[in-house]
């Protein structure tokens, strides 16, 4: 089961961390944008090929270290047709480089659009008597928050894909509390509602490490929430974003494993592909930059885990 391949990546490498791939251009050392737009000029499509580059040269210094990356859909998106291309590209080589890909999308909508979004980011989409492929994440995240018809695509695709998803619960942005932390139920929150709907929805999935293909976003931002979610969600894989750039830290995250320090995967993005602005190499040592700060995000949170 996919959260299984997972789970034994971040035992093999002892790792439970992922990198957020999420390109702003001004993320992207000079050397690499110059080349691209001397090919491409200054165009979508050079902005687009230097992000590919980019992503090539951290997957390349990360993927012995770190089990997966976390593409953020948005900031290829932006950059249109070529952009999405890059991400597609991305995407195929962090597989041909073994790492596990979770596709940042975010999607939530009527069960008959979000059937075409499941087969366009985890399945295949039918042209004439041929499948093809669509971007093929191994995961991706949604926002559960139209319900079970706006999630039951996904699961089906996944299903037979073997593939899974992350559904938001408690998401680590300031305005998450707005409606999330709002009373509900019989003295409960809207958030813990919906790690129930998650628990539920996944239910009968569960793979041989006792996850089902649902899993669930929790922000390192609220540890106290992370602690009742993973109470609460006892066969729930649990994808932490917000360590680092947000201010989430190792002690923040700790709360989010179970025995042997599983269950759980943290995210950085900045943290890593940004890392190279700090070292005053004006990024030609980003690769180095990356590595190092990935490497001491994972020492980091190992201080409070065990992972068997
Ligand atoms: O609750 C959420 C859900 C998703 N994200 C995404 O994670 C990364 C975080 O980036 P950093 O640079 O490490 O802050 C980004 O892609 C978000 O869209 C999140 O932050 N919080």
């Amino acid at each position: 089961m996919s959260f299984d391949v997972l789970q034994e990546k971040i035992i093999r490498m002892k790792n439970p961390t992922v990198v957020g791939l999420d390109p702003k251009p001004e993320y992207v050392p000079e050397h690499i944008r110059k080349a691209s737009y001397e090919q491409f000029g200054e165009t979508l499509e050079g902005a687009a090929d230097a992000v590919f580059q980019f992503n090539k040269g951290l997957i390349d210094a990360l993927c012995d270290v770190v089990p997966a990356v976390k593409p953020q859909s948005a900031y290829y998106e932006r950059l249109g047709w070529h952009g999405m291309a890059a991400l597609e590209k991305t995407i195929r080589y962090a597989h041909e480089k073994g790492m596990y890909v979770i596709a940042d999308i975010k999607r939530g909508d009527i069960g008959s659009t979000a059937e075409a979004y499941a087969d366009a980011w985890l399945g295949v989409t039918k042209v004439g008597e041929a499948l093809c492929g669509g971007f093929n994440a191994d995961c991706v995240t949604l926002n559960g928050y139209m319900g079970a018809d706006s999630v039951n695509p996904f699961l089906k695709v996944a299903g037979e894909r073997d593939k899974s998803v992350f559904i938001l619960a408690k998401t680590s942005n300031p305005g998450s509390g707005e409606l999330q932390n709002v009373a509900a139920g019989e003295g409960d929150t809207v958030y813990g509602l919906m790690a129930d709907l998650i628990e539920k929805w996944g239910a009968g999935t569960e793979g041989k490490y006792g996850y089902t293909r649902a899993g669930a976003v929790a922000g390192a931002t609220y540890p106290e929430e992370l602690q009742k979610l993973r109470a609460r969600m006892p066969h729930t894989f649990l994808l932490v974003p917000g360590y680092g750039a947000q201010g989430g830290t190792a002690e923040d995250v700790q709360y989010a494993f179970q025995d042997k320090g599983r269950g759980a995967i943290v995210n950085s993005s900045r943290g890593i592909i940004c890392a190279w602005q700090k070292t005053g190499k004006n990024g030609a040592d980003y690769q180095e930059a990356a590595r190092a700060a990935a490497i001491a995000m994972r020492d980091d949170i190992c201080r409070f885990i065990a992972i068997q």
